[in-house]
């Protein structure tokens, strides 16, 4: 068609949506031809769409924005949140919340993309250290227990770190950057792992309702691809093994199959059926610091007690010691690694 006619050629060039501007990119989700600015448009309209109809927040309520600074989804949540919220009023507090590792050059470096974001969408920021916190830093562990485990540490202070972060801004809510593609991977590792306690909750736009800060996921349904052609920021990124055996399977999905295999992942997930026979971790609080655990005492402070005791691999896989008498509950709840848990 576009050989044999010259107006036909031309229209077909445009944009799907406004057919006047040339296209920019492809939507990876839609495969559609679009121009920059219809795409923004609809990027954040779909956003704001997830946000209602999922009625994520409401007007008057103190939201923490998990900011990480290092890769494109959470300064763009930062960014899109701040503009939806002026655009149609949701009346919401927002705030920037980081937590501090301690990883010289990764974190440090991203702190600072965090702190120019403060001064760009005026929004507060706190930052909560792992070395305030736990006394530790991510390089003095990593010093302790080499490479090999350090994706545990990180993840278990990480999320207790930024329910503790959002308590001292007194927030409602946290809302994170996690997207499409990252719950789609969540989904499949859950499934090959057989952690029906984490595929049941893994696909929830909001969870957490029940334990000290609620989290929410605006950008479930968001392409990480689309992530980035809005924030054009490079990506840190340093995969564990096994979510990066996910991540390429569901590149490969995408690549050869449909656009589609990402959101029909998501939706597998969201249709598992779990048998009301089945034993799940009864949630409770830890004896030794108080925040939410199936267990005597939370991963955090068993993590924490081996450091402290010299002896790192205590809390590492199957929990020893002092959550023995769990165990069995605890072989439900699967190895906490990367950010599986949301
Ligand atoms: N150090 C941190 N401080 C605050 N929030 C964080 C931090 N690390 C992760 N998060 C939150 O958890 C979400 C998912 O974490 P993940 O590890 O996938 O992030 P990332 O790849 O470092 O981040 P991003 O691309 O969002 O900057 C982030 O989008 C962010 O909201």
């Amino acid at each position: 068609m576009e050989e044999s006619h010259g107006g036909e050629k031309t229209r077909s060039r445009m944009c799907c949506i406004c057919n006047q501007r040339r296209p920019a990119l492809k939507r990876p989700k839609t495969l559609q031809q679009i121009c920059r600015e219809c795409f923004y448009v609809v990027f954040e309209e779909e956003i704001h769409k997830v946000i209602v109809d999922n009625n994520l927040f409401k007007p008057g309520e103190r939201i923490a924005i998990g900011a990480s600074g290092g890769k494109a989804d959470s300064t763009v949540l930062a960014y899109v949140m701040s503009e939806l919220n002026r655009r149609h009023n949701y009346g919401l507090d927002l705030f920037l919340l980081s937590v501090d590792e301690g990883i010289t050059g990764y974190r440090d470096d991203s702190l600072e993309t965090v702190k120019r974001n403060e001064v760009q969408y005026g929004l507060p920021l706190k930052v909560v250290s792992y070395k305030d916190l736990y006394g530790w830093t991510m390089d003095e562990i990593v010093k302790m227990i080499g490479l090999k485990n350090n994706c545990t540490f990180c993840g278990v202070f990480r999320r207790q770190a930024l329910d503790r972060g959002a308590a001292l801004l007194k927030v409602d809510k946290l809302a994170t950057g996690h997207n499409a593609d990252d719950i789609a991977e969540t989904v499949l590792l859950n499934i090959l792992r057989g952690d029906i306690a984490r595929l049941s909750r893994c696909t929830s736009i909001i969870t957490g309702e029940d334990g000290p800060i609620p989290r929410c996921k605006p950008f479930k349904y968001t392409y990480e691809k689309e992530i980035s052609s809005v924030s054009y920021i490079a990506g840190i990124y340093s995969p564990n093994a096994y979510r990066g055996f996910a991540r390429e399977f569901i590149k490969d999905l995408e690549r050869i199959r449909l656009p589609r295999a990402i959101l029909d992942i998501i939706k597998s997930g969201e249709d598992f059926r779990i048998a009301t026979s089945t034993k799940m971790p009864e949630q409770g609080t830890c004896q030794r610091c108080g925040y939410i655990s199936s267990q005597k005492w939370c991963k955090a402070c068993v993590l924490l007690d081996g450091l402290n005791r010299g002896l790192p691999k205590l809390g590492i896989g199957r929990t020893r010691g002092v959550n023995n008498e769990h165990q069995q509950v605890k072989n439900l709840q699967g190895k906490a690694c990367g950010s599986l848990d949301f």
